[in-house]
């Protein structure tokens, strides 16, 4: 991969500069290999020199810092517009290409309408100036008859047009959105510690748009000024060239400005949205969280930090509004100034009979045309560039590969027996790759037996329930699930093999069935009555069924918020149970439930245990003295294993001292 694109972007230097790549750090990030040398992102856009100037910048440091990325990614998308580039955004326009089209022809028959009117009135004022009053009465009934007949049909077309543009641009940010949303899906979970889900939210709900408007009615106004202008041209070189050479002077040096100002609107844009992005960050984060907000009685701390983050945006986009007003009065003042240069010359040459009133009047109604036309285009090519600037946000993300692949792998023939082994495993996170969580670990779980996890707080243990759901993978070593590799394995298959049931387990709004059938493998039929089965194994039937108001229809709220702890456990309880793995990653609630809900929540965890492979990070001595062996974590090692008695057995031992200073639930 790397090399095919290093080729494709780089040419002849390829391998002078991947090996340079290579040199400089061994453990480049796959979003450097994905986002930088994709030719289909970067190529034509970035220069050898940005990219290999932000990868040297990248690799300096071993692990991607997100203001590293940022710094690159700002570097990269500062570089000129490719034609690439270009192609890649209109190419978003082709599922929708007979809307567009459609929008186009009835573009075209509504602006050739609007740009017959000043040479028809051109020709009525000729009328009146040189036929008599009978005649010029009934010219002008018939040429204002006609015109409200064109008119008409320009109404319509404008109508169609707007109707169609409109819808196109509509499909079109769906389908951005529901592709922008997959990548977001699919891509692993390390990739979520460095990419903040404001950001991510931002990307899918502005960017998304502001391309799509980039491509549709931006185009579409743009084209429209494009005719007027080259009708307008054609139609003043035809009235008068000589008057069309004057007035027309003005066009190149606002050419010329309009290049420089159509680049600094793109950097501005791209980082109006990330400013932007962190603002929303801030806000979802907070309003995700309001009642710890509340609790430290953080509200106007938070109210402020929401202002700092918008003073940045407002700087940011004030900046933009003063290129925006000094390019649009600039614009607005070369249309008058063309205007004033025509009346000018023209009344020179209507007076020495080299031209007429009414080819005046129309060469002056064009002029006028022309002027609003270039402000059209100015601001056709500042949504242009701002679209740009948030495309290029959103390939980054539709680009990138997750580094632990989504889809493909092994589906072995049988069910899973649920015999694990994790061998000689060593791991770190990839934002923190110099702590190594896991050092050289080793641990064997036989089928159908109960493994308890404990150590210290920080030791490893959820971290081990995340390798073995194939959330991360280790550096070194292998974990393996019925002598399969789980890094080869269906990423869909493994974890439809492992049911999980976390400390502070989160539901979904929705009802209690959605909550628990989302445990259910998708495409399978799951009646009630699995559903109630779920239920009762989980102890929470009795809760269900007669305390809440409409049963397995109940809303349970934002995030379960509805339900008690202790209920919301047993809630999970069932959704791990529904698709009846055999193996299960529990994670005991250290916090307190009240006793009953703790009695109902331990009872039924110890009634799905049997039978099943279990891997549970213990917070309470009864699971630990329950459990066929105890996994002591220590140093990122297994420094102890084995039963209660014999770990009690040992004076020294880790797991003594541990049972000694670590307050274990006792009921
Ligand atoms: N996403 C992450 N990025 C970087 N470091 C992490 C991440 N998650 C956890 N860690 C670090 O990994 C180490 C192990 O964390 P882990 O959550 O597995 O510990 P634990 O034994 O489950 O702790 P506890 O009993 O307190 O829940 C800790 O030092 C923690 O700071």
């Amino acid at each position: 991969m790397l090399h095919l694109c290093g080729k494709k972007l780089l040419g002849a230097r390829a391998p002078h500069l991947i090996c340079s790549v290579r040199g400089r750090a061994e453990s480049a990030n796959r979003w450097l290999l994905t986002s930088v040398f994709n030719p289909t992102v970067s190529a034509g856009r970035a220069n050898v020199k940005t990219v290999v100037a932000s990868a040297s910048r990248y690799m300096s440091v071993k692990s991607a810092s997100p203001a590293t990325i940022s710094a690159a990614k700002v570097q990269i998308s500062r570089s000129k517009v490719s034609k690439n580039e270009l192609r890649r955004i209109f190419s978003l326009a082709k599922p929708e290409s007979w809307r567009l089209t459609g929008a186009i022809l009835l573009l075209f028959v509504s602006s050739s309408i609007s740009m017959a009117v000043p040479f028809a009135l051109g020709k009525v004022i000729d009328l009146i100036y040189t036929t008599d009053t009978a005649t010029m009465n009934s010219n002008i009934n018939m040429v204002c008859g006609i015109l409200l007949a064109i008119f008409t049909i320009g109404g319509i077309c404008n109508f169609g047009r707007v109707y169609l543009m409109n819808m196109a641009s509509q499909r079109i940010t769906r389908n951005l959105r529901e592709k922008v949303f997959r990548s977001i899906m699919i891509q692993e979970t390390a990739f979520f510690d460095h990419n903040k889900t404001g950001e991510l939210v931002n990307r899918l709900s502005t960017d998304t748009s502001v391309v799509s408007a980039c491509v549709t009615t931006n185009i579409s106004d743009g084209l429209r000024s494009l005719i007027m202008i080259g009708t307008g041209v054609s139609m003043m070189v035809y009235l008068s060239p000589i008057l069309a050479l004057v007035s027309l002077c003005v066009v190149p040096p606002v050419m010329i400005i309009a290049v420089f100002y159509g680049r600094y609107i793109r950097r501005m844009t791209t980082k109006t949205q990330d400013a932007l992005a962190d603002a929303t960050q801030v806000a979802e984060e907070r309003i995700g969280n309001i009642r710890t907000v509340k609790t430290f009685n953080k509200e106007e701390a938070e109210i402020k930090k929401y202002q700092e983050k918008m003073a940045t945006v407002l700087d940011l986009a004030s900046r933009q509004s003063l290129a925006m007003g000094l390019f649009y009065g600039m614009t607005g003042f070369s249309g008058n100034a063309i205007a004033l240069i025509v009346l000018y010359t023209g009344g020179v040459m209507v007076s020495d009979n080299s031209l007429t009133v009414g080819s005046l009047a129309s060469f002056l109604l064009y002029a006028a045309y022309i002027g609003v036309s270039i402000s059209g285009i100015s601001s056709f090519y500042t949504e242009l560039n701002k679209g740009l600037g948030a495309s290029t946000r959103l390939w980054e993300l539709m680009d990138r590969q997750p580094v632990i692949p989504y889809s493909g792998g092994l589906i072995p023939p049988r069910d899973a027996s649920g015999e694990i082994e994790f061998k000689s495993v060593s791991f770190s996170y990839p934002n923190r790759p110099e702590h190594l969580v896991l050092d050289d670990m080793n641990l064997y779980l036989k089928p159908g037996t109960v493994t308890a996890i404990v150590g210290s707080s920080g030791s490893g243990k959820t971290t081990l329930s995340y390798l073995l759901l194939g959330l991360h993978r280790p550096k070194t070593g292998a974990i393996s699930l019925d002598s399969f590799r789980i890094e080869d394995l269906n990423v869909s298959w493994l974890r439809g093999a492992i049911g999980t049931v976390s400390q502070e387990p989160v539901l979904f709004s929705g009802t209690i069935r959605d909550n628990v059938l989302y445990g259910a493998p998708d495409g399978v039929q799951v009646g009630d009555d699995q559903v109630f089965e779920a239920l009762k194994e989980a102890n929470a039937f009795k809760f269900v069924t007669s305390d809440l108001p409409h049963g397995l229809d109940t809303f349970v709220g934002e995030r379960g918020i509805m339900l008690s702890g202790g209920q919301k456990q047993r809630i999970a309880i069932a959704r791990a149970l529904i698709k009846n793995p055999q193996i299960l990653l529990l994670d005991e609630a250290t916090s307190a439930l009240d006793a009953e809900s703790e009695h109902l929540v331990h009872e039924a965890l110890e009634k799905i245990m049997k039978g099943r492979t279990v891997l549970t990070i213990a917070h309470r001595l009864s699971t630990i003295k329950n459990a066929d062996q105890i996994a002591v974590l220590d140093q990122g090692k297994v420094a102890e294993i084995g039963t209660y008695d014999t770990l009690m057995a040992s004076e020294l031992g880790v797991f003594r001292n541990l049972i000694k200073h670590q307050a274990f639930q006792q009921t």
